[in-house]
């Protein structure tokens, strides 16, 4: 369900402002932007003018609160030399005293924070870098959705989500042992009550198993983005 004043990007250009987004989004650059893969901002110019490498990604990286999003996305970014755009800096300030108050977002509470990461992601790239990673706990499939518009105009833009599985009770375990954040263990059940995992049917999605130790997750989704990558590059050279 798209909502009717959802504004949608055509090639880069954003179709009107979009309520809850800042003039300028809060994205953090991890890195050297585009130039490790062997991309510059000079290396192709769209019809519209933009300058952009010939592929383009956007990792984003899901799941429920706690499952190590940030701890996933910002290692890819660091090894990648991406930049790296944390999803929960884009919620407006009355998502976030909803949730330090332990009572769940809605739908529409969700709806503007979604399309205002899917435009993000999409600046970014127009800046000239080959890949983003993006944090956003995508719980439903409606929400992923939302974000599969962004390559619909685009045709070299290509989307991935990185969808971090992990049981309620290890969840909890871990939002419980960390300190200072708005998200309480109080909050985790929503979460799993909220979430649509992926379905087969989402072949966008590439699922990593969080219940194992950091290290091996972090270098298991390194493998499957660099395979992926591997991937789009030997169909396309075909
Ligand atoms: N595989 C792992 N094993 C053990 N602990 C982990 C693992 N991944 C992350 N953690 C720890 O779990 C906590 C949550 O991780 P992180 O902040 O990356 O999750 P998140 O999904 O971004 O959370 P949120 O969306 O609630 O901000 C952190 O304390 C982190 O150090
Ligand atoms: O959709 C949601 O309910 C939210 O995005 C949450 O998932 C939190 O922002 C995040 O996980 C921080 O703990």
């Amino acid at each position: 369900m798209l909502s009717y004043n959802t504004p949608i990007p055509v090639n880069g250009q954003n179709a009107g402002p979009t309520a809850g987004m800042s003039a300028r989004p809060p994205f953090k650059t991890v890195g050297n932007n585009g130039s490790a893969n062997g991309v510059s901002s000079n290396d192709a110019v769209s019809g519209t003018g933009r300058h952009a490498p010939e592929e383009q990604h956007i990792w984003l990286v899901t799941g429920p609160a706690g499952c190590g999003k940030s701890t996933v996305a910002r290692y890819l970014a660091e090894s990648l030399h991406w930049p790296y755009i944390e999803g929960d800096e884009f919620h407006p300030p009355a998502n976030i005293e909803k949730m330090s108050a332990g009572i769940p977002l809605t739908d529409a509470d969700r709806w503007d924070w979604l399309t205002a990461l899917r435009e993000a992601s999409i600046r970014t790239l127009d800046q000239g870098n080959s890949g983003v990673v993006l944090t956003c706990s995508a719980l439903k499939r409606k929400y992923r959705d939302v974000i599969r518009v962004a390559p619909y105009f685009t045709p070299n833009l290509h989307l991935h989500f990185i969808y971090l599985d992990a049981s309620e009770e290890i969840l909890l375990q871990r939002v419980l042992a960390r300190q200072n954040h708005y998200m309480g263990a109080n909050m985790v059940h929503s979460q799993f009550e909220a979430l649509e995992p992926p379905t087969p049917a989402e072949t966008d999605v590439i699922r990593i198993d969080v219940s194992r130790p950091a290290d091996m997750v972090m270098a298991d989704a390194l493998n499957q983005v660099l395979h992926t990558i591997d991937g789009i590059q030997k169909d396309q050279s075909q």
